[in-house]
């Protein structure tokens, strides 16, 4: 079935994203500063305006840069002068990378001295999935008498936070607070290959384009970009463009089989887009680079 008529069918914006964004916008009052995190491979893609609060001061965080091509982030940073931009990887638990700390620095300088003695709230938004949580309990870390790391719930399922938390302090001296904030999607998706994008990092779920599309979406892009890797994972003969050829390879490798020996195509693609999510593949912008030039 094409892609957006998939959509169509699903409520991809559900009632929390709707509450949450109001209670967002009514919450921002009592904020000095917006952080903004979204996903370093789409730094272009599903940046929703409405979380734009011109008002306010701003730090753009692209996330999961473990994952993204480093050339594409550098050309991003030169760009783009009008919000600072810092790069971070919140992967694994003890992970304290040095831009996180770039970022409480980053949180410090944009603040008066004023709110500085008596207290930075700082509001986190974002789309599902790209990493809020992490953030916040990677910040934590770099404070490490202040309780326990995992004071924001993190999962992979796209939209686990589901209201506008309490604040949660992420240093003491100074003192910062951070409010978390439910993955909000953009109300609209526009064309067929903005829902694979979204789909292909996880922050729109899967059912409401299917994994065979966003398989095939991925198998394009890392053609595209000669990101060759799944060939030797699958044990492949060299570069596959036939969707059904490469699940049918992944299916009798990892033994997705139904009745009658038949691939299980579904079951083929969730663990080839599941790869893909891992870096297993290599490191990929999927805003192609010429768009992020100009
Ligand atoms: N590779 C990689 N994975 C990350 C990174 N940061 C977070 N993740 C993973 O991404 C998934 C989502 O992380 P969360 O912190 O729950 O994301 P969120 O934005 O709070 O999610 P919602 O609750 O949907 O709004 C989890 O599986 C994390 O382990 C990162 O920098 N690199």
């Amino acid at each position: 079935m094409p892609v957006l008529a998939m959509l169509s069918g699903y409520n991809w914006f559900p009632g929390h994203m709707a509450r949450g964004m109001k209670d967002a916008l009514r919450k921002v009052q009592k904020c000095h500063l917006v952080i903004e995190v979204h996903d370093a491979r789409i730094p272009l893609t599903g940046r929703n305006e409405k979380l734009k609060f011109s008002k306010h001061k701003k730090i753009l965080v692209l996330n999961k840069y473990d994952l993204t091509d480093p050339k594409g982030m550098k050309l991003y940073n030169e760009n783009d002068d009008s919000v600072p931009v810092i790069l971070t990887n919140c992967r694994g638990r003890n992970q304290i990378s040095g831009n996180i700390t770039a970022l409480q620095k980053a949180i410090i300088k944009l603040t008066k001295d004023d709110d500085i003695k008596n207290g930075v709230k700082v509001m986190i938004v974002g789309m599902p999935n790209v990493g809020k949580s992490s953030l916040i309990n990677a910040l934590r870390r770099l404070s490490p008498g202040i309780g326990s790391p995992k004071a924001a719930p993190i999962s992979s399922r796209p939209g686990y936070t589901k209201t506008v938390s309490t604040f949660i302090k992420i240093s003491t001296d100074p003192l910062i607070k951070l409010l978390d904030t439910p993955g909000i999607m953009i109300p609209n998706i526009k064309d067929e290959e903005m829902a694979l994008k979204l789909a292909a990092v996880g922050t729109l779920d899967h059912r409401f384009v299917g994994e065979v599309n966003i398989a095939a979406y991925i198998l394009k892009m890392l053609n595209e970009q000669k990101l060759y890797q799944y060939v030797k994972k699958y044990n492949l003969e060299g570069p596959c463009h036939d969707t059904d050829e490469l699940l049918h390879n992944v299916g009798q490798r990892i033994g997705a089989l139904l009745k009658g020996g038949f691939v299980d195509e579904g079951r083929s693609a969730t663990h080839f887009i599941k790869n893909f999510r891992e870096g297993q593949f290599g490191r990929i912008m999927l805003d192609r680079i010429s768009e992020v030039e100009n």
